[in-house]
């Protein structure tokens, strides 16, 4: 598209181009491995977006938990080098009243962090106009008032909070069952392998003659795992991901309510992360006698279940396993970190809705918040 210059004087140097434009003004908190790729895509996705929607994506904030980088005119490729020689400390206000005094309009809050902290300054955000997109699952697992007090927020205040990473990474989960449920449809199960670390660890570990820990160890290098790869041998994040969708469904649980196998020996659990990681090598003989003891053409896969009453609000049983599966079976056939959701329902009967595809990954996941801000960017 060329430049038009108009004939008034006053408007003679505005770009039509320009005018159009609508700017989105981005700040992003956590930029380890999911939220430096997000930096990376946007920035190099920006011009084509312009051109192609006639939006301006800008970044005016990146932080991590202990310095920030400001700018009102968006950051550029050398973000990282610039926030490392000038980036500050910083309190959330500080965010807040950068994006008052500049005058910031269309503003998102990305938390790409994992922090149980940072998700109770959301309502500040949303009180200041903020719109919010999630890969923090945090926010939609603490308690339902936690949960329902921010939605009631966010209607007030004309905000949307999209999360569509929360389960699923990059897939497009969140979306089909929300879009399911809302048109009458009765969805009566979902069961599958809801975490992309543990099944890239029980693909590799039941095909391949290594350690459980060299497997566990090749999770963590690969950016598959959470910040401490502990919460997704436990079961936790899991369960999380079980609990939000079992929400998705207006289902009244809590996180207590799911019952969840806990993959880690008991004197590991309460350890500091680091001394974990220093002593990864005791899961491997538990480990190694679970393979051993394995009936024949069967693999680990740790499998999710919501099932119960599903059309009752407090009906539903959530329960988080490890269980052996034969190779042969469609759980059984999961290769690399991929992760598989079957979704059962009352025009579909005994055969499922089925999404596979990366479960974990920075870059899918990246790409998926990507995709909510977008989504956000062209409401309104
Ligand atoms: N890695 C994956 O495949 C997927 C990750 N997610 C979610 O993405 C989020 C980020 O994961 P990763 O990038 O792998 O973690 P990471 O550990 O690489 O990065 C976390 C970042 O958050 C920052 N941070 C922590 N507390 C903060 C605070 N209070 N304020 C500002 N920044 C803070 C850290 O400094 C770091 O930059 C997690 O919530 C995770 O559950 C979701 C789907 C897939
Ligand atoms: N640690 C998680 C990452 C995505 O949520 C997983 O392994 O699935």
């Amino acid at each position: 598209m060329s430049t038009q210059v108009l004939d008034n004087p006053v408007l003679d140097r505005i770009d039509l181009n320009n005018i159009k434009k609508k700017k989105i003004n981005i700040a992003i908190f956590g930029h380890g491995n999911v939220g430096s790729h997000l930096v990376d895509q946007i920035i190099s996705s920006k011009e084509e977006i312009s051109r192609r929607r006639d939006l301006d994506l800008n970044i005016f904030a990146v932080a991590n938990s202990k310095t920030i980088l400001l700018q009102q005119k968006g950051l550029n490729k050398n973000w990282l080098e610039e926030k490392t020689e000038s980036g500050e400390s910083y309190n959330v206000e500080d965010v807040i009243f950068f994006a008052k005094t500049n005058n910031l309009q269309n503003l998102i809050l990305v938390d790409n962090t994992a922090d149980a902290g940072f998700v109770q300054n959301y309502s500040a955000f949303v009180e200041n106009g903020f719109h919010l997109v999630s890969s923090n699952k945090i926010a939609n697992t603490l308690d339902l008032n936690f949960y329902k007090e921010l939605r009631k927020k966010l209607t007030s205040k004309k905000r949307h909070y999209l999360y569509e990473t929360n389960v699923g990474a990059g897939l497009p989960l969140i979306d089909t069952i929300k879009l399911l449920h809302l048109s009458g449809e009765n969805i009566t199960r979902i069961r599958g392998v809801f975490s992309g670390s543990l099944s890239y660890i029980f693909n590799t570990f039941s095909e391949e003659d290594r350690t459980f820990s060299s497997v566990l160890k090749s999770a963590i290098d690969k950016g598959f795992t959470e910040p401490d790869p502990r919460e997704d041998l436990c079961g936790n994040d899991v369960g999380r991901k079980l609990l939000i969708l079992a929400r998705e469904l207006d289902l009244h649980n809590e996180f207590e309510d799911i019952s969840i196998q806990n993959l880690i020996p008991k004197d590991l659990r309460s350890v500091s992360k680091k001394e974990f990681l220093a002593r990864l090598k005791e899961l491997d003989v538990p480990f190694q006698i679970k393979k051993k003891n394995q009936t024949k053409d069967t693999v680990f896969r740790y499998v999710a279940d919501l099932n119960g009453d599903l059309s009752k609000e407090t009906g539903a049983l959530l329960d988080v396993n490890l269980v052996s599966v034969p190779k042969n079976s469609m759980l059984g056939a999961l290769k690399g970190s991929d992760s598989i959701f079957e979704i059962y329902t009352e025009s579909y009967g005994n055969n499922p809705i089925v999404i596979q595809g990366a479960g974990a990954g920075a870059a899918v996941t990246a790409r998926g918040v990507f995709g909510d801000i977008l989504r956000i960017s062209d409401k309104d």
